[in-house]
């Protein structure tokens, strides 16, 4: 039998239309990986209660930085393209990971001409689920399967729940022990030169839109997702990968703006990563400086924590405090960015090299990450090329 590839692209997923943000939040608070109530009846009560009592706000939130607004772009499972409805309250997560999998997919018809290579999105919250990707991957005749999460710093919160829920739906599907493809796992790469060159790339993109003056008091907030503390007490590796991360980008820079990293999106009550992003600028700004670079960090795609919580909210807050800014930008999602992309194969390919033959993947120079006059070095790639 030939060997047939298929990608699976994990992530978070988001609410494709204002009738399913509440479903989306219930899933979420479900997932014991996320917030530890056990699973079982007390966790489904909670996600029930919470869910409804936030879904308002959060569907308030979508509608503002909708992701729809001509059509789905959302992958084949989208609720909204089957029905044709055009949403006013979808989350960009969707068609960006969306257009990751077609660049993935593109991209590897030119590296891997002589191998049939299937991306596919999976969702952990909303659709795709892992059941129907399975389904489609069983269609395609997949023989060799590879886990790759858009998280490229290891949380149990988060690759780690979609290996486990992978792993669950597997384990129901072929009882047996005998799906019909041989597994592989990312566990993360956020040492991959083309992924640190891309963030270098899209953080030189925004600085070519200011003027040297501007450029050069820029402070930059690397902003990461928080998690509960007691999530890094109990080993979780995230966090230490964030900060290695944010390190590696600045290694490579010439020009060292400062640069500081704080953590977003807090949910709940409990004790979370420090500082806080909002308020590490809010203290910026007692000290009279006014010029931001905003730099999501643990986000491979713009959604709500992007555009809203960094792009409206926190702007919105700060000034309601009396504050002004002088020039306050949001670094683009990495999104389809081609370094991001090659980094992604790269992954790929580093877990299938024992499965596939020397030759048989004919790296392509012209789709390196970082341009000629950028500011960042570009390291020598992790993979041969
Ligand atoms: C990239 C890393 C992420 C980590 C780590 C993470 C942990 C984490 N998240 C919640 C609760 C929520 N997260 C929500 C949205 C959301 N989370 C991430 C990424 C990480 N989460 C992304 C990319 C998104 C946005 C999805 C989108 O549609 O745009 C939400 C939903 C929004 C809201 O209600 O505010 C919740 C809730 C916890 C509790 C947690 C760690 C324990
Ligand atoms: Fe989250």
């Amino acid at each position: 039998m030939s060997m047939r590839i298929g990608v699976v692209l994990m992530n978070l997923g988001g609410p494709t239309h204002e009738d399913n943000v509440r479903i989306f939040l219930k899933n979420l608070f479900r997932d014991e990986d996320i917030i530890k109530l056990g699973g079982g009846v007390t966790q489904k009560a909670f996600s029930n209660v919470i869910s409804k009592f936030r879904a308002p706000s959060v569907a308030e939130d979508y509608k503002e930085i909708n992701g729809c607004p001509n059509g789905c772009t959302g992958n084949k499972h989208c609720f909204n393209r089957k029905n044709k409805v055009v949403s006013d309250c979808c989350s960009p997560i969707n068609g960006l990971t969306e257009a990751q999998r077609r660049g993935l997919e593109k991209y590897f018809k030119k590296i891997m001409p002589g191998h049939e290579v299937k991306v596919y999105t999976c969702m952990r919250y909303w659709l795709p689920f892992a059941d129907q990707v399975m389904d489609d991957m069983v269609e395609d005749g997949i023989t060799h399967t590879v886990l790759m999460p858009l998280y490229p710093q290891f949380s149990w919160t988060t690759t780690g729940s979609s290996f486990r829920d992978w792993e669950n739906v597997v384990k129901e599907k072929f009882p047996d022990g005998n799906k019909p493809w041989k597994e592989f796992h990312v566990k993360n790469y956020y040492h991959n030169e083309s992924y640190l060159g891309a963030i270098n790339a899209r953080i030189d993109e925004a600085l070519a839109e200011m003027d040297e003056e501007t450029r050069k008091k820029t402070h930059f907030i690397f902003s990461a997702h928080g998690t509960p503390l007691l999530e890094v007490r109990s080993g979780d590796p995230y966090t230490v990968e964030i900060k290695e991360t944010m390190e590696a980008v600045m290694a490579r820079r010439e020009e060292k703006n400062s640069y500081w990293l704080s953590f977003q999106s807090r949910v709940g009550p409990q004790k979370w990563t420090q500082p806080n992003t909002e308020d590490l600028v809010e203290r910026h700004l007692e000290y009279g400086i006014k010029n931001f670079l905003m730099i999501p960090i643990a986000f491979v795609t713009d959604h709500i924590e992007t555009l809203y919580e960094l792009g409206v909210e926190l702007v919105e807050d700060m000034e309601e405090e009396g504050f002004e800014f002088e020039n306050y930008k949001v670094m683009n999602g990495l999104n389809d960015h081609p370094g991001y992309i090659r980094a992604l194969a790269e992954e790929t390919v580093n877990v299938l090299k024992h499965e596939i033959s020397e030759g048989a993947v004919q790296w392509d120079q012209q789709s390196d990450a970082v341009p000629e006059n950028g500011s960042a070095r570009r390291e020598k790639s992790a993979v041969k090329t």
